[in-house]
């Protein structure tokens, strides 16, 4: 059986702990599973100053060198799946086959970037004889990065890889409730050869660390994962400071289903991807707007297959959904369940948590839940899904298109024309037909509206990482 590792901060290719530290829990039965250190000042002015080194280094690194380095490190991540698949089960307390799923993703995003760095092609514009115009795309600098909970190993990598792969230097604040993903990332980089100082990884109380990084010169960039209050609060900090952000925030998964399609087969597909992660992603599936012809089969089918989610936890095989990641979100899901029951929906599923040891909360379906409910605004992020009735697919993406996030939404159709009207008009950064899947390596992923600007991932993924230069050359003075 694997162990769940020791937590230190790595900062300048070094491992290092501090006397201040936070207890890590793991969520299936309240133990406390490892102490992480708190970065001090002195932690972060030295990890200022292992970037700077770093990126000195690694900026003049070959893409093609850096991209054998991002390969190794990925290879060791593959190779120490069950590692680290353990330790994510047990700080977050996902299902252990998700957490290898999780791990096989993170190392994509790695494989995908480390491709891209070697295509972050210039131009040669064309010019009258005598002079040349061309561009290059340089590494933007040294990159302060804040990674979230839900996706303790994959979510780091997302901007690890895309910043290193850029040639950029990164100081990243992962989250303090599940730091053991990107530990092992750091390690496998460490193994792997990468400079001491290019990557650097710090914990602590994520206002000061945030407050004291982003103002520092020397930090170019910042990359946020997270609830769109506080990425607002970031971004405001960061302009203060003029300097850029990519910003992926909150959602709230709109699902249109047409009356064209199996409503038994959409129902199955709805609850099944609705667990996924306890529902703790901000691409989850969870307002499903059905068409009236085929609403009861779909509500049928999709409540059943909720009702029956495997609930358990995570480090057993069979548990197809485990707690959800702390007190704090069995709080707001008991509070946003009661509140839409008294204003009059129906709850056909869950609504509360089980058991007296761990965070476990069954999987929620309301339905017909009208407007003033409060989940119909407010992300739920847990096992919590809405299902409402429309008598068209125009009402359906009026509906979808009502609140200020933008993340992903999703179709269920066999039409053609159907998946046109959607492509046009619903506000989303990503739009999945027939598939609950928002997001892969190699296609751009990011919001619209209050779900946040930028795009990780795919072709674009690495221009937030780079600043274009360009060259004017006259051949004779
Ligand atoms: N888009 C996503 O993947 C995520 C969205 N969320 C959203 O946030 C809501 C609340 O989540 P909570 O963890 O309870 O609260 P939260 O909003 O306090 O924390 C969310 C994340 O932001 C980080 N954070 C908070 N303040 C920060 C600051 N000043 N500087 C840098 N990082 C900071 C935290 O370390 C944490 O990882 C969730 O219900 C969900 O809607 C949370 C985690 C991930
Ligand atoms: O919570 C947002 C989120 C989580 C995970 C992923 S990915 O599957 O790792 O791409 C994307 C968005």
């Amino acid at each position: 059986m694997p162990t769940y590792p020791e937590l230190k901060l790595y900062v300048a290719g070094e491992w290092r702990s501090t006397a201040d530290t936070i207890p890590v829990l793991n969520p299936a039965n309240d133990s406390v599973i490892g102490a992480l250190p708190v970065a001090r000042t002195s932690d972060l002015d030295d990890a200022l100053a292992a970037a700077e080194h770093g990126l000195k280094i690694w900026s003049r690194t070959a893409p093609r060198a850096r991209a054998e380095i991002m390969l190794r490190a990925s290879a060791l991540l593959r190779e120490r799946n069950e590692e680290v698949a353990f330790a994510i089960t047990s700080e977050l307390g996902k299902p252990i086959r998700q957490a290898r799923q999780e791990v096989i993703r993170g190392c994509e995003f790695f494989e995908w970037d480390a491709g891209e760095a070697q295509r972050t092609y210039g131009h040669v514009i064309p010019s009258e004889p005598g002079i040349r115009y061309m561009t290059v795309h340089q590494p933007i600098g040294t990159v302060a990065a804040f990674s979230p909970w839900n996706f303790p190993m994959s979510q780091p990598a997302r901007k690890i890889a895309g910043a290193l792969a850029a040639g950029c230097s990164v100081i990243l604040k992962a989250a303090e409730e599940t730091p053991a993903g990107a530990l092992h990332i750091a390690r496998a980089f460490h193994d792997a050869g990468l400079p001491p100082g290019v990557l650097n990884l710090v914990f602590g109380v994520p206002s000061d660390i945030s407050g004291y990084l982003i103002p520092h010169d020397q930090i170019r960039m910042i990359a946020f994962t997270g609830s769109t209050v506080v990425g607002r609060h970031l971004t405001g900090l960061a302009s203060q400071h003029g300097k850029p952000v990519l910003m992926e925030l909150g959602g709230h998964a709109p699902v249109i289903v047409c009356d064209d399609v199996d409503p038994h087969q959409a129902g199955i597909l709805g609850a099944t991807r609705k667990v996924r992660n306890a529902g703790q992603v901000c691409t989850s599936p969870t307002r499903f707007f059905v068409h009236e012809n085929i609403f009861d089969r779909f509500v049928d089918a999709f409540a059943t297959r909720a009702a029956a989610t495997v609930t358990a936890d995570g480090i057993e095989e069979s548990t197809e959904m485990g707690p959800v990641a702390n007190a704090r979100r069995v709080e707001a899901l008991t509070a946003l369940s009661e509140d839409a029951v008294t204003k009059g929906a129906r709850l056909l599923a869950g609504g509360h948590r089980i058991g007296t040891k761990g965070q476990f909360f069954l999987p929620t379906v309301l339905v017909d839940v009208p407007q003033n409910a409060r989940v119909m605004q407010e992300e739920p992020f847990g096992p919590m899904a809405i299902i409402n009735r429309v008598a068209s697919l125009d009402e359906a993406i009026t509906q979808a298109n009502a609140l200020p996030y933008g993340l992903a939404a999703y179709g269920m159709t066999h039409s053609a024309a159907n998946v046109e009207e959607m492509l046009n008009r619903v506000e989303a950064g990503n739009l999945s037909i027939n598939t609950l899947e928002a997001s892969v390596a190699e296609t751009p992923f990011g919001g619209v509206k209050a779900s946040g600007f930028g795009r990780e991932g795919g072709q674009s993924g690495l221009s937030h990482y780079t600043v274009i230069k360009t060259l004017s050359h006259r051949m004779a003075l």
